[in-house]
Order: structure tokens, then C-alpha cells, then sequence
């Protein structure tokens, strides 16, 4: 695989079997990535070495999920220009919601966009970095257009006789 574009972080290991969506939707597209498992809160030093080697060593955007106390987003995005895309995990007592507004309540001057909790959530934040890096990639523009069209293809051959 070519030097990965698209930083995927996660704040736990047990963020994975939802964060694979947003690798595997990164594999439809051939976008290259790396996915490691650092914490703001566990691993400090390390996560903010990697935010600010991120855009000397190729990445273009970071991903970064977290559950819960989700800092890990906004700490990434403090230590580098690269877009920032947040992907809230669920949690265990308050099922994401607390991850959901630790992350879209940033102070003004540091972004982060925000996602929806889950695997929907991080198969758009890979969508949507697809969409950025296909602003300077046409052959990747196409490629996005085709999914688009093939999914509104599906969802109009549907039928309501095919429901349970
Ligand atoms: N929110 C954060 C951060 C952070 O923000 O840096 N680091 C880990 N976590 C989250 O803690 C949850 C529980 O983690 P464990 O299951 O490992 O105890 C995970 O969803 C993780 O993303």
C-alpha cells in the first residue's frame, strides 16, 4: 500500500469494531490509511507526537474517535492544521451522547467537524475525507460519484413487496 493519507485514531481498541467501517469505506476507495489506538487521556505524549508529525509524514486528514470523556478529537486537532474529523463512540452508561458533546462543543478557533455516534459516523467521517482529497483527485471524484449513483440506484429499486 502507497504512504497512507488518512489518520485513523481511536481512543480505545474497543472502538475498532465500529471504526473498521471508516477503514473499510476507505478500502472501497483505494484511499490509503494507518489506524492506531492512542489516547489523550492514556497515552498524552504519544498522541500529540503523532497530531504534530501528521502532516510532515503525508496525512492529509485525521480521524480521530473516541468514546465518553472524548477528548482525543480536539487534542489532535490543537496540535496540527489537518482537518480533524470526529467520530463519537457510544458509551457505556450514556450511550455516546456525552461523547457526541465533548466533541461538537470546541471553542471557537480550534475545529473539529463532528460526526454522528457510531459506525454511520465513521463511515461518513471516510466519506467525507474522501470527498476532500477527491477536490484535488479526479479520478477519486469519479469514483465518488459512481458510489453515489449506484446507492441511489439501490434505494429507488427498491420495493415495498421485497419488505418483511
Ligand atoms: N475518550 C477516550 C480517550 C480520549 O479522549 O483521549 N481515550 C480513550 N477514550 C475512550 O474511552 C472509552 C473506553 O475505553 P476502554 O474500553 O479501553 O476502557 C473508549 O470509547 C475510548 O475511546
Amino acid at each position: 500500500m502507497s504512504h497512507p493519507l488518512i489518520g485513523i485514531v481511536m481512543g480505545s481498541d474497543n472502538d475498532w469494531p465500529l471504526l473498521r467501517a471508516a477503514a473499510a469505506t476507505l478500502k472501497q476507495f483505494g484511499v490509503p490509511y494507518e489506524a492506531k489506538v492512542l489516547s489523550a487521556h492514556r497515552t498524552p505524549d504519544e498522541a500529540l507526537d503523532y497530531a504534530s508529525g501528521a502532516a510532515e509524514r503525508g496525512l492529509k486528514v485525521l480521524i480521530g474517535a473516541a468514546g465518553g470523556a472524548a477528548h482525543l478529537a480536539g487534542v489532535l486537532a490543537a496540535k496540527t492544521q489537518l482537518p480533524v474529523l470526529a467520530v463519537p463512540m457510544p458509551s457505556k452508561h450514556l450511550q455516546g451522547l456525552d461523547s457526541l458533546l465533548a466533541m461538537v462543543q470546541m471553542p471557537a478557533g480550534i475545529p473539529v467537524a463532528t460526526f454522528a455516534i457510531g459506525e454511520a459516523g465513521a463511515i461518513n467521517a471516510a466519506l467525507f475525507a474522501v470527498a476532500m482529497l477527491a477536490l484535488g483527485d479526479a479520478k477519486l471524484a469519479a469514483k465518488l460519484d459512481k458510489f453515489r449513483r449506484a446507492q441511489t440506484e439501490k434505494v429507488l429499486a427498491k420495493k415495498l413487496t421485497d419488505l418483511p
